[in-house]
């Protein structure tokens, strides 16, 4: 099965340019796509930190609600989605990045910002930074509280992220996220707190952190991403369809049946420890492998990463293994991979390399 995508999605979503402030001299231009998600929640008091409805406010109020943006960069908003998160399909990816694509062609844009829900808010960002072709800063942030919590987050991760996109030093970086402070690189970031506002963490550290609108850094990223990827969002228009299976004690082979059975092209399998499979499943993922759809080896266990050849014989059984990515992420770059090609020996280069 294949997701497609509507001809002129965005042109109909975006909303008029945001109540903007005024321009100060030599200021940077930044526009921020608004997706929806907590960031843009409200709740009924200001004791709903937890209980409230995602994707309530739009982009212009949240723009004029935050004066302090225009001490940062020249700034304009674009309503592209109002949704959770939790409902993002592939065909909300491929119109976000398009129109991130779009917009860091023009001369007049030198950063952009996406404010996005968090439950997926990883995922969205590790997929720009596979498909959005540019040295411009692309930012991805969200927030743990809506604005009208106590302690909400979102304002200052907003001021941030605006802040971190309008910054010469954060050209040539990738695709980032600014929660809590952080600087965190799309690919390692993960969603791995709930409630907290420290919510998104790496295995790996993040690259630096945000204060006062001066940016710290401490490492750069050395996967491919952006400029120096293979794939272009610009040419991709639908992406194959793979699914994650997860694995635990006494689980059955009917999940990886029933994906095999709907045209599946790749079957990410969140297995246990070090992606151990369980003895009744191997058969279904080699049954699935014999009828062409790539079966990749990926971990539930969040920190570490998979080895080739360890706890399955991948070679023997043409698997790949998904290094160090999550299974949500690992469905996204077997998706992208198999836009380019079918064979698993690439495919695997490709899971190294990205
Ligand atoms: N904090 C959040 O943004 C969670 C929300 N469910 C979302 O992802 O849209």
């Amino acid at each position: 099965m294949v997701d497609s995508v509507p001809a002129t999605p965005v042109a109909a979503a975006a909303a008029p340019a945001a109540a903007s402030q005024p321009a100060q001299q030599g200021q940077r231009n930044v526009v921020v796509l608004a997706t929806g998600g907590t960031i843009a929640g409200a709740g009924a008091s200001a004791m709903n930190s937890a209980t409230y409805s995602a994707a309530k406010v739009p982009v212009d109020k949240l723009l004029a609600g935050l004066p302090e943006l225009s001490k940062v960069a020249q700034v304009r908003g674009e309503q592209v989605f109002q949704i959770a998160s939790e409902s993002f399909t592939n065909d909300n990816l491929l119109v976000l990045a398009k129109r991130v694509s779009a917009l860091v062609k023009q001369p007049d844009v030198d950063g952009v910002v996406i404010t996005h829900g968090t439950d997926t808010l990883a995922e969205t960002a590790y997929f720009l930074s596979l498909t959005v072709h540019t040295n411009k800063p692309i930012v991805v942030v969200g927030s743990m509280r809506p604005g009208t919590a106590l302690s909400a987050d979102g304002a200052l991760n907003l001021v941030n992220a605006v802040s971190v996109a309008a910054s010469k030093d954060a050209e040539g970086k990738g695709v980032v996220v600014t929660m809590n402070d952080e600087i965190q690189t799309a690919r390692d970031v993960n969603k791995d707190v709930n409630i907290k506002t420290s919510a998104f963490q790496s295995q790996w550290g993040p690259l630096g952190m945000v204060v006062e609108g001066k940016n710290y850094w401490f490492r750069a990223p050395v996967k491919r991403h952006t400029m120096q990827s293979e794939f272009n969002i610009d040419s991709i228009t639908s992406l194959p369809a793979v699914e994650v299976v997860y694995s635990y004690g006494n689980v059955p082979r009917t999940a990886i049946d029933a994906f095999v059975g709907t045209g599946a092209k790749a079957i990410v399998h969140a297995g246990t420890g070090n992606g151990s499979v369980a003895d009744r499943i191997v058969p279904a993922l080699q049954e699935a492998r014999s009828k062409g759809v790539q079966v990749i080896r990926s971990a539930r266990v969040p920190y570490g990463f998979v080895l080739r050849n360890a706890e399955q014989p991948d070679d023997k059984y043409d698997w790949v293994v998904a290094h160090d990515l999550r299974p949500e992420k690992a469905r996204l770059l077997a998706a992208l991979a198999l836009t380019k090609t079918n064979d698993p020996k690439e495919i695997q280069r490709i899971f190294w390399e990205y």
